[in-house]
């Protein structure tokens, strides 16, 4: 019987107590201490140096008002979020997200998710999170950078390459980030490359970063199908999402061979079983911004949309070996599992953060399917946003192959990491152990080093 049960039980209904109406929040939290009596069991200076109450428990949230004014000239108001979770390994290093449903716990459970994420790079970054319920969709040009203006006023108390380096997440892409980068520029009169990663590349950007993280959870993916002797070669995928991390996702796997075979956004499902054609989804979402549906009608011959469906309700006569789900949390359901490992699906990595519900990640680790958590499976993008800060303080910029090989060798040490940590507890084979053990005690080793504060 493990030592330490009833530890992790209180800790985490202290937790519920001390954060109510934070549900992703929790839920991200229960999913790291499920991992974690073990390691408490071997690391009684963890217990006693209250590093799991400590790490719960951001050092800082800052919540702000964002006003703006848009086209019809009303002023606007808007909030604004940066939570500042642990910086034990490094600054603050993590997104920021523009959604209509972003609040607190939403910021909460991505930073939290950051923190073991990063650690698990191996590079010196710490955790945190931002963004706002801003909703870009329907939003002008001027609308859009007045409103990054206004965000950026208040935030740029906050960052600096040595304390705290945003980056984008969903809403938030190089367009986003080049208006926060001007205001920032503009309020500090001084020209910090530092203070913001996923930059444009004439203004103090790295290649790969656009790629990174759907070209990372790919690599993830066929470091795992490598332990079955597979590989992407003649695999069928599915990938949730249409937007950076799905795109480049789709990119790679073709190229090492397989077929995707459905996307979507948050409209619809697009199924394609001939494979998707890239170069129009990218002209019909990067390009033009349309809706999921504007693919299946250009598309023509056996695309088909299906109006407010999940990718994942998608009926394919022929096996879907892989499932990436690059959308949203919470967006791949236990059902929706079941039908997946029904229809012989081999490999899940999550490219999103958390997509997968609790259910859905029970039903795919009892039926033995390879599943990459996204603190894991998705690193790449802020692998590389510390490879675009390393080429920021060096004045420096790599070649693509350069960084992309970088990238490659971050993820394979990843998998090695995250596989070996498995093994060594006890759980080998199951990357959710591994994933949050070796992020877990990478800091809560430099908490301890660091002393109580
Ligand atoms: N951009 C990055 O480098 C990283 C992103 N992530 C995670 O990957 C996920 C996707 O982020 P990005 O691609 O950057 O954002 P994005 O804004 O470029 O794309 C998001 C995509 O998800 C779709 N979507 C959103 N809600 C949906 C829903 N309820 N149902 C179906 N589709 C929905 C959108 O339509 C869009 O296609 C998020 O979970 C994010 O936190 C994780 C690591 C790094
Ligand atoms: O590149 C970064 O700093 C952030 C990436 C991110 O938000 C994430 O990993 O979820």
């Amino acid at each position: 019987m493990p030592a330490t049960p009833n530890l992790i039980d209180d800790v985490y209904d202290e937790i519920l107590s001390r954060n109510p109406g934070e549900p992703e929040f929790h839920q991200a939290v229960r999913e790291v201490f499920g991992s974690l009596d073990r390691v408490l069991e071997r690391n009684p200076q963890y217990v006693q140096a209250s590093i799991l109450e400590r790490i719960c428990e951001p050092e800082r949230q800052i919540i702000f008002r964002v006003p703006w004014v848009d086209d019809a000239n009303r002023v606007r108001i808007n909030r604004g979020f940066r939570v500042q979770f642990n910086s034990a390994l490094g600054p603050y290093k993590g997104g920021l997200r523009f959604h209509p449903t972003v609040g607190l716990g939403t910021v909460k459970f991505l930073g939290f998710e950051q923190i073991f994420k990063n650690a698990l790079t191996g590079m010196p970054i710490g955790g945190g999170k931002g963004g706002s319920d801003f909703d870009p969709k329907g939003k002008s040009e001027g609308e859009i950078m007045r409103f990054c203006q206004s965000f950026m006023t208040e935030l740029s108390r906050h960052v600096g390459e040595y304390r705290d380096v945003p980056a984008g997440d969903i809403g938030v892409g190089g367009r986003e980030i080049g208006y926060l980068f001007g205001q920032y520029k503009r309020m500090t009169n001084q020209y910090e490359s530092g203070v913001l990663t996923g930059k444009g590349l004439t203004w103090g950007g790295s290649l790969v970063r656009t790629e990174a993280t759907g070209y990372g959870a790919v690599y993830f993916t066929q470091h795992m199908l490598a332990t079955r002797s597979r590989s992407f070669d003649g695999a069928r995928a599915l990938v949730s999402g249409s937007g950076n991390v799905a795109i480049y996702a789709i990119e790679k796997v073709v190229e090492l061979g397989g077929v995707v075979v459905g996307a979507s956004d948050s409209s619809g499902a697009i199924h394609d079983p001939d494979g998707i054609d890239l170069a129009l989804l990218r002209d019909v979402k990067e390009r033009r911004r349309e809706r999921i549906a504007v693919y299946a009608e250009e598309r023509g011959g056996r695309a088909r949309f299906l109006p407010g469906a999940s990718v994942w309700d998608i009926e394919s006569d022929e096996p879907i070996h892989v499932a990436l789900p690059c959308a949203t949390q919470n967006e791949l359901s236990e059902a929706q599992a079941a039908k997946l490992v029904a229809n012989g699906l081999v490999a899940v990595a999550e490219g999103a953060n958390m997509p997968a519900t609790p259910g859905a990640v029970r039903v795919f680790r009892e039926a033995g399917v390879l599943f990459g958590p996204g603190k894991a499976a998705n690193a790449g993008g802020v692998a590389t946003s510390a490879l675009e800060m390393q080429q920021n303080a060096s004045r420096d910029s790599w070649s693509f192959e350069h960084t992309e090989q970088r990238l490659a060798e971050i993820m394979e040490a990843i998998h090695e990491r995250t596989a070996a940590t498995a093994e060594e507890y006890g759980a080998p084979g199951d990357y959710v152990v591994g994933a949050n053990i070796a992020g877990f005690t990478r800091v809560a080793d430099a908490m301890l080093s660091l002393g109580v504060i």
